[in-house]
């Protein structure tokens, strides 16, 4: 439990209704007798002081008493909107169960549903039509502030669920804080109003967006660029985190900014880091390396892509293998089958060419009517020991496919990697009862154990980037990168690796558990910011050695503090 710190002290400026309704001051029936007297709040509150625990165990017992996940994840919105100590205390005592109300999969239905629950904005909107004034608009709520991250999304490739125009996901940066320690006023969620393609949202008039299709080429890539201006202007040292944009725009994004500005993006660079770790898990138990493998992605999006640099980046580093070597054990596949030349270049983005298989490879192998070659003929060709799953595609690992995989290796490494749940390729459940218990699995979303068929438990791992990214994320912000470089990333995912229940218990998951998402993630950020120290990137003055020690000093805890009131204070 978290103890009243009587070390932490705020000169406060805010008084009365302004204080209650502030959720970064507000302490509700927590202020104290003196704080009620000093700061107005005698008549406004009930007569019993309580504390933290009480105040829990009472929203604790709401929460509980709404049905559905989606209930529950507006009581929560409410929340955080109403008190973040309270939010974030009630979370990290039950941080499992309420991660999944508050980020995958039920922020899925959240968003989907974002124009038809929206109570009251968060964060920033920055929208096309307001061009002109966006500088005015991000100094408004940024000015005199300290802002360490941004999180920032145009929604066109939301999780699986596809265009969902101002559709936030705030959940990213809550995360950061749950899992990371980011103080939450500092960061800062950003949404790109381009327009939407949804036509769901376009004719439905509560939709609460800019109601116009997409912007896109020039004019799109202009309006970007003079948002990361800004911020490169105005809050030089913020991290920049891009999530969930359509794959036509991802990776470009990211490799025209990331040598400018710390620019993360969490589908590619997030999603590949705890991949690669799962990975490195996984054969820790079959006793191979990273370069023994024959890889098999389905979905070449941007977490595809981003996955199959990563390990392959790995492959180079780890096992010494040159990089043209390396790329030939990938096997993309696609939503119009293997990505070899044929397709043609409008089915093939510029990005995926170093893993292109050539047509010659693939002349005595079954098409179908569109000349495609489908996952299960690539399965039966590649006898792959790694499928992994980010098609957005539910179910797409059939039990044929799962079956004939099993028949080329021992023990197949299955990831089902997309989210919500009922995107997921095969549920695990199936995966385990289809290879007789010897499937390494790990997916994107949370599922249950299953049953081995010598009746023990087999954990499923939540290979889920939030394993990973806030401590990314925090070891860039520590260590005040300019940049957040690939060895960086590397550095994060082998610490994520080496805490690996699997490698003390086969039969373990083949990641932390979510429940230790904290303290996983501080020693990613250790690894991270460590790293940056080792290529001379770092922005601070201190010493390497003192990593361990700043990023645990630096960390926002949910506690309240002692108020002072001063009206040259904080509001
Ligand atoms: N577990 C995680 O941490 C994690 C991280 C990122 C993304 N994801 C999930 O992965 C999925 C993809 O995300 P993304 O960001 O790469 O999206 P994306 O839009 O960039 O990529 C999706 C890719 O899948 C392809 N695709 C679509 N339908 C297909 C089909 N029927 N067969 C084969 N391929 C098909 C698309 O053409 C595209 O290349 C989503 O469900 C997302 O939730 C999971
Ligand atoms: O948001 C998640 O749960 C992971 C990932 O970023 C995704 O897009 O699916
Ligand atoms: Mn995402």
């Amino acid at each position: 439990m978290f103890q009243i710190s009587s070390e932490l002290k705020f000169k406060v400026a805010l008084r009365g209704d302004t204080l209650l309704t502030s959720p970064r001051w507000n302490k509700g029936t927590a202020f104290t007798k003196q704080e009620r007297k000093d700061f107005g709040l005698t008549g406004r509150l009930p007569s019993r002081i309580n504390t933290i625990d009480e105040q829990c165990e009472r929203a604790y017992d709401q929460l509980r008493s709404r049905e559905s996940p989606i209930q529950k994840n507006s009581f929560l919105q409410s929340l955080k909107e109403q008190n973040w100590v309270l939010y974030y205390s009630l979370l990290s005592r039950h941080i499992k169960e309420l991660t999944s109300i508050i980020y995958t999969p039920t922020e899925a239905e959240a968003i989907e549903n974002y124009s038809h629950l929206f109570r009251r904005s968060e964060g920033m909107f920055l929208s096309f039509p307001d061009q002109d004034t966006m500088e005015e608009d991000f100094l408004e709520q940024t000015r005199g502030k300290d802002i360490e991250l941004i999180v920032c999304t145009d929604a066109e490739a939301i999780l699986g669920i596809g265009d969902q125009g101002v559709g936030i996901s705030s959940a990213k940066s809550a995360i950061y804080t749950l899992l990371a320690g980011i103080n939450p006023a500092n960061a800062l969620s950003v949404t790109l109003d381009v327009g939407t393609d949804n036509e769901t949202l376009l004719n439905d008039h509560l939709y609460v967006g800019w109601p116009s299709k997409r912007v896109r080429g020039v004019e799109y890539d202009k309006f970007i660029d003079k948002f990361v201006q800004l911020i490169r202007k105005h809050q030089p040292h913020c991290l920049l985190h891009f999530e969930d944009f359509g794959v036509s725009n991802a990776q470009r994004l990211l490799e025209l900014y990331r040598n400018e500005h710390s620019v993360f993006n969490d589908d590619i660079q997030g999603t590949g880091a705890v991949t690669l770790a799962a990975l490195m898990a996984a054969i820790g138990v079959t006793k191979s390396k990273l370069a023994d493998q024959r890889y098999v992605i389905f979905g070449a999006g941007s977490a595809g892509l981003g996955i199959a640099k990563q390990v392959r980046d790995a492959i180079i580093l780890i096992d010494g293998v040159p990089r043209e070597e390396a790329n030939k054990k990938f096997y993309l596949v696609d939503r119009f089958g293997l990505i070899k030349p044929s397709l043609g270049p409008n089915k093939i983005r510029p990005a995926l060419q170093e893993f292109v298989r050539p047509d010659e490879e693939w002349s005595d192998v079954p098409i179908n009517d569109a000349g495609e070659v489908e996952l299960l003929e690539v399965v039966r060709k590649v006898r792959p020991t790694v499928l992994i799953g980010c098609s957005t595609k539910g179910g797409a690992f059939t039990e044929r496919v799962v079956r004939t995989m099993k028949e080329g290796c021992e023990r197949p490494i299955i990831f089902p990697l997309s989210n919500p749940s009922h995107l997921v390729e095969v549920d695990p459940k199936d995966a385990n009862d289809w290879t007789e218990g010897m499937a390494l699995l790990a997916t994107g979303s949370p599922f249950p154990p299953t049953k081995m068929p010598n009746g023990k438990d087999y954990v499923i791992a939540e290979c889920n980037n939030a394993l990973i990214y806030p401590g990314l994320g925090f070891g860039s912000m520590l260590s005040q990168s300019r940049q957040m470089t690939d060895g960086m990333i590397i550095a994060g995912a082998q610490r994520l690796a080496a805490l690996s229940p699997a490698l003390k218990d086969p039969d373990s998951g083949l990641l932390p558990d979510f429940q230790d998402g904290p303290a996983a993630n501080l020693e990613v950020a250790v690894a991270v910011a460590e790293q940056a120290f080792d290529e001379g990137i770092q922005g601070v003055s201190w010493s390497r050695e003192e990593v361990r020690a700043k990023a645990e000093e630096k960390q926002w805890k949910p506690l309240y503090g002692k108020y002072e009131y001063d009206e040259q204070g904080a509001k």
